[in-house]
């Protein structure tokens, strides 16, 4: 678990670049810090691993504070992901993924184990790829490379900045479905910088948006799109609500505001965590059957739609 309490550090006497910023991530989430340029989203993370020191407030690790543990010890239980992958060019990119490993001392069986089995999870063919440099890769493959190599020694911390932000639109999408499919992310705290909407509310358990230095709204997807908590938060999201509450409303939101109409038993059965977006798709080819707490009822676009509008007025 992360812990940072009342964060504040300034770079001139005239403007806060992080002002009094306190949350807690949790093992196995992936926190989110969402804002425009410059509202000090990489400052903070930063100082989690000590590359920027905070003026005031305390940082801990798994209750740990951070201050008080020598800086190369504590980034050994962090891995960190850089827009710009940051690989050794001279070094290929087996060497690049061993890295770590090699520090901590691994045996050299392990590391290879280690190093191979990430590339398979991370779409890179070891055969393909083992011995190449990285400017023998594309952008995205170098990206999965800077991940493999983060996430190599097993840290359970990593830390993230932009790490998809310099790769095309599909690309990125594809390497972010790879990182989210990850097995091992369950046992790690994860803390993703990004100014990118879609790509909070795709991967964040939670997302804290952020303005001038300081957290204006921390929630889930839901809290922050039909609780905002003020107009800022309201409208940094107005451009895409509605594709954003679609796909972040399940069907057991609603569930509640979809008549009790007997099914058909015609239609395709959806499961309740469904989300409307993928509910939406479903229906175009004609009404569902929805399952929900063992009860099933019928749904069409303009059930589904009347669902949404009560939802978001109760
Ligand atoms: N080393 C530094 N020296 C002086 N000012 C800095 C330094 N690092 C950051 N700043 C300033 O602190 C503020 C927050 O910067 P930060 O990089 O944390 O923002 P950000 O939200 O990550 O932005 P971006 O998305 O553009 O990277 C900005 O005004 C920036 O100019």
């Amino acid at each position: 678990m992360i812990t940072l309490s009342h964060i504040s550090k300034s770079f001139s006497p005239d403007k806060q670049a992080v002002s009094d910023v306190s949350f807690e991530v949790q093992r196995g989430e992936i926190m989110v810090l969402l804002g425009t340029s410059g509202c000090g989203k990489t400052t903070t993370l930063r100082m989690i691993n000590r590359l920027i020191t905070p003026d005031s407030g305390q940082i801990h690790i798994n209750g740990k504070d951070i201050a008080a543990e020598p800086a190369e010890t504590l980034r050994r239980g962090i891995g960190y992901v850089l827009q710009n992958h940051g690989l050794f060019p001279h070094y290929t990119v087996l060497e690049n993924i061993s890295i770590v490993p090699q520090l901590l001392q691994w045996d050299k069986t392990r590391i290879k184990e280690r190093a191979l089995s990430l590339m398979e999870k991370l779409g890179l063919p070891p055969r393909d790829y083992a011995n190449a440099y990285p400017q023998q890769l594309s952008g995205g493959q170098q990206q999965r490379v800077g991940l493999a190599r983060a996430l190599a020694a097993d840290p359970p911390v990593l830390l993230m900045d932009e790490p998809f932000g310099a790769l095309d639109p599909l690309t990125r999408i594809s390497v972010r479905r790879e990182f989210k499919a990850l097995d091992e992310l369950n046992s790690k705290t994860v803390i993703l910088v990004t100014h990118d909407v879609e790509e909070a509310f795709d991967l964040g358990s939670r997302i804290c948006i952020m303005d001038k230095g300081r957290i204006q709204q921390l929630g889930t997807a839901v809290e922050l799109l039909f609780r905002p908590a003020n107009d800022f938060v309201r409208s940094f999201l107005e451009n895409q609500r509605l594709e954003l509450e679609l796909a972040s409303l399940q069907l057991t939101d609603i569930w509640r505001f979809i008549p009790q109409q007997a099914a058909h038993n015609t239609g395709k059965p959806l499961p309740c965590n469904a989300t409307c977006r993928e509910a939406l798709e479903a229906l175009l080819d004609g009404p569902a059957t929805v399952s929900c707490h063992g009860e099933h009822r019928q749904l069409d676009g303009t059930l589904l739609f009347n669902a949404i509008a009560a939802y978001k007025k109760q």
